[in-house]
């Protein structure tokens, strides 16, 4: 119970939504009660009256006591209708006030959450499924809305109305009071263990549920794999084992919720025949009047609602502590990365690695180790090694997508955690290895990253990056769509849009990470030609594991299992005769090969 304390902040923040709600839900009560006392008080009246009626019997004056009688009865019966139409008014506005006090906080706190997973660092996203990720900042958001919303709303409710009811049955008489109560409590017992299988059950069914709908999505995507490899009948099979699971589960919740209604109806009905067997026997030692069981008949009708509420509001409340708890998990995660002090500061791109260790902390991979090098502000720098000898966790430590475990990484002197985050990772231009472009147009795939872009700008940078023809040779060109509705572009195609996203945004610092792989090679050198000129004089990172590709590079660094075993410019390295030689040869024969 104490991780839905989490919430009282947003109770605060509108109270002037609660308090006018809770004063909403007193008078609807009053107005709920009132309207059983008069009914009661007109249904001595009738006895009474029709008494009256038959002492006059044969008499003139009849005529007159039945016009009377029907006008009281009229009378009263447009103050019971007016009465609870006062009810409805207010039950309205109780649910205006409460109902929509929880919509703002279901709204406030699905912003909290997205905004603090946005601070969390790519560790957090590593150790959690997107699934998970998803779960808390919807489902239980929405379990959670279901607290502050109904269940606080039918707790006031049910607490003003049985204090409302039960104090008037107390007023009329007390025995009958007790009887008519005695069934409620295992009533409230009743559902609610009903209630928490219910829940528990479609719990799992929520589960099976979003199990099934990832296999399917999963197998959706995965469609050309299952073609190729002719696995149709086996995944149909797969999905007909979920598919039964679902069903299973489905059928056991309605055997239960089938059970649900039948017992709270034979309680009630206990309940009733409670109330007339004693109201009746009271009636005739003269203790109560035939109105007063009326009365309590539907009072017993009023409370019933309420008090089946009772036992939904618990579980319901259990459910929001326990999502409350998973997502305050979440919230109380502190992003690894911190962002620096520092001020704001314009790069000029010096950046030195000294004796930099990184172990990637969930895996435990020692991924680099001992790393010293220095690139120099305006340099070109390639980095090659074979493949998983730690690249692109050099490029991740160089954006600070992780801080390292011991040693410097500085950049114009100040060491990484010093900087403001933001500030820094706005100058640098990175092109990661995968490539992900989002369902967007293309031009806002290239605009990404910045606020407020021109036309001209989108299509330089689609210049550099060789991709602007390609484009133009679409229907829609810039304003192509791409994603799952949109255009599948070739993996060279996506590579370069990812480029020419990084290149828009005139970095001061260009990290290239194995992005040219899919890209021919005198694209390549196109693109590397204009790279050229709009980074001259700017710092350029570029990682491949094409040699052609590094060989005119100020400087070469080449890791072998997280270590430099070789830096220098290609000439120098191939007079070393080592690591990169080998390397060089290799794709030289490789080439020769593919000549022949
Ligand atoms: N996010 C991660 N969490 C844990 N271990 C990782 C992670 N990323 C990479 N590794 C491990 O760190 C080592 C270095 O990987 P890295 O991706 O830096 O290699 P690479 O040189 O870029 O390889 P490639 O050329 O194949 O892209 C590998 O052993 C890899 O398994």
């Amino acid at each position: 119970m104490k991780h839905l304390r989490y919430l009282n902040k947003y109770f605060y923040k509108y109270k002037w939504r609660i308090i006018p709600g809770i004063i909403f839900v007193v008078i609807s009560n009053i107005f709920a009660v009132i309207p059983a006392q008069v009914i009661g008080y007109a249904f001595d009246l009738i006895t009474e009256n029709i008494q009256v009626y038959t002492l006059f019997n044969g008499f003139n004056r009849q005529e007159i006591i039945y016009d009377i009688f029907s006008k009281t009865l009229l009378f009263f019966g447009t103050l019971v209708i007016s009465l609870y139409i006062l009810r409805g008014l207010f039950l309205f506005l109780m649910r205006q006030t409460i109902i929509l006090m929880s919509r703002h906080i279901e709204f406030d706190m699905k912003n909290d959450i997205y905004q603090h997973y946005q601070r969390l660092s790519l560790g957090f996203y590593r150790r959690n499924n997107t699934g998970d990720l998803m779960a808390r900042a919807t489902e239980d958001v929405n379990r959670v809305r279901m607290y502050v919303g109904p269940a606080i709303m039918y707790t006031i409710n049910t607490f003003v109305l049985s204090l409302l009811i039960i104090t008037s049955m107390f007023n009329v008489n007390a025995k009958l009071a007790i009887f008519c109560l005695l069934p409620l409590p295992l009533l409230v017992v009743i559902i609610y263990y009903v209630n928490t299988l219910i829940f528990k059950k479609s719990g799992r069914i929520q589960e099976r549920l979003s199990d099934l709908s990832s296999f399917v999505q999963e197998r959706f995507s995965g469609i050309r794999i299952i073609k190729s490899y002719v696995r149709e009948d086996h995944t149909r099979d797969t999905f007909k084992i979920q598919s039964n699971e679902y069903k299973e589960d489905s059928m056991s919740l309605v055997k239960v919720s089938a059970l649900f209604y039948p017992t709270m109806l034979l309680l009630i009905g206990m309940s009733t025949i409670l109330t007339i067997y004693v109201g009746g026997i009271q009636v005739i030692n003269g203790s109560i009047t035939a109105g007063n069981i009326a009365e309590f008949i539907i009072y017993i009708t009023q409370l019933t609602f309420p008090v089946t509420m009772l036992g939904w509001v618990t579980s319901l409340i259990q459910r929001a502590a326990a999502s409350q708890e998973r997502i305050n998990e979440f919230l109380h995660i502190a992003p690894d990365i911190q962002s620096g002090k520092q001020s704001e500061v314009e790069l000029t791109g010096n950046i030195k690695f000294e004796h930099v260790n990184f172990t990637y902390p969930d895996t435990g991979i020692k991924a680099l180790t001992d790393i010293n090098f220095e690139i120099k502000s305006g340099e070109f720098v390639a980095i090659i090694g074979k493949t998983g000898s730690g690249k692109s966790t050099l490029a991740n430590l160089i954006m600070r997508m992780y801080d390292v475990d011991n040693g410097k990484i500085k950049v114009d002197g100040y060491t990484l955690p010093e900087l403001n985050l933001s500030n820094y990772r706005n100058q640098i231009g990175f092109v990661p290895q995968e490539v992900f472009l989002f369902s967007d147009s293309i031009k806002n795939n290239i605009a990404f990253g910045l606020d407020s872009v021109t036309d001209e700008a989108v299509y330089d940078a689609a210049k550099s990056a060789s991709v602007y023809h390609n484009i133009m040779n679409f229907e829609l060109r810039f304003e192509t769509m791409l994603g799952e509705r949109g255009i599948t572009l070739s993996g060279g195609q996506k590579q370069r849009v990812s480029i020419a996203r990084a290149l828009i945004k005139s970095p001061k610092v260009l990290i290239f990470d194995d992005c040219l792989s899919a890209v021919d090679t005198k694209t390549e050198e196109e693109i590397l030609q204009n790279l050229g000129k709009i980074m001259k004089d700017k710092t350029s990172i570029l990682i491949a594991h094409r040699i052609s590709t590094i060989k005119n590079a100020d400087k070469i660094i080449v890791l072998d299992e997280g270590k430099i075993v070789e830096q220098g410019t290609h000439n120098e390295l191939l007079k070393l005769g080592g690591r990169y030689t080998d390397l060089y040869n290799n794709q030289l024969l490789e080439e020769e090969s593919n000549v022949f």
